[in-house]
């Protein structure tokens, strides 16, 4: 079964406080979440393998430890993932950048699917998909499946709030994917919004209402 990891991070917490704040406008929302994004990163890639080289300091050589070189992609689900990936990319930058477009249906809160571009070679990348919301579960569900059936098989799943009953599907209908979050809140409202949650995490980021 899948882990799911809280990052309860001093850093982390006080600027997802900042985040959840509906006073906190679009450009401050921007480069939290931004900020955020690269702090988790920061304990997601903590398992990348190592080599050893050797390194010549201006003392003598040494045997040293380098990145083994694997290859990563990050796939935000759009809109609101795009918010997540340039802080990724801060501390990862030579990975590749995929995209899934899904939508929540405001009505059946049922995701609906309209762009999927990934790298080309899915089957040797070990993917880092990215949300700021797991609400329902739909729509990182949905992603995942969509990686999968290109070929991905290593995929963990990154959000910034998360909602029980979207942890318990994912980890359900994924059991293979670690999923990584820095607040686990207490539930969904009647219209799947997470509670307390920051509300529509792409209207928030994009300005759009
Ligand atoms: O877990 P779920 O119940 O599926 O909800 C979570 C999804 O809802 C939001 O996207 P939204 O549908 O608002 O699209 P947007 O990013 O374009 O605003 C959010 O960014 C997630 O993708
Ligand atoms: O609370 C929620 C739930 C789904 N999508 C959001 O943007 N926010
Ligand atoms: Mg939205």
């Amino acid at each position: 079964m899948g882990k799911v990891y809280v990052f309860d991070h001093p850093l982390i917490q006080h600027k997802l406080t900042m985040i959840r704040d509906k006073n906190t406008g679009t450009k401050d929302f921007r480069e939290l979440t931004d900020e955020v994004a690269t702090l988790m990163a920061f304990e997601i890639t903590r398992d990348l393998p190592l080599e050893e080289v050797t390194v010549q300091t201006p003392v003598c050589d040494a045997k040293a430890k380098v990145l083994a070189g694997k290859k990563l992609g990050i796939v935000p689900i759009l809109r609101a993932g795009i918010g997540m990936v340039d802080g990724v990319l801060k501390l990862i930058p030579a990975a590749k950048v995929g995209h899934v477009g899904l939508y929540r249906d405001p009505e059946t809160l049922q995701p609906v699917e309209y762009y999927v571009k990934l790298p080309t070679d899915v089957e040797d990348r070990d993917f880092i998909v990215v949300d700021p919301m797991l609400a329902t579960g739909g729509s990182a569900i949905e992603a995942i499946n969509s990686l999968k059936k290109r070929g991905a098989k290593n995929i963990k799943f990154m959000c910034l709030i998360a909602a029980p009953e979207g942890v318990g599907l994912l980890k359900e209908a994924h059991p293979d994917v670690d999923i990584y979050i820095a607040s686990l809140d207490e539930k969904l409202n009647e219209k799947g919004y997470i509670v307390p949650g920051l509300g529509d995490a792409g209207d928030r980021l994009f300005g759009t209402k």
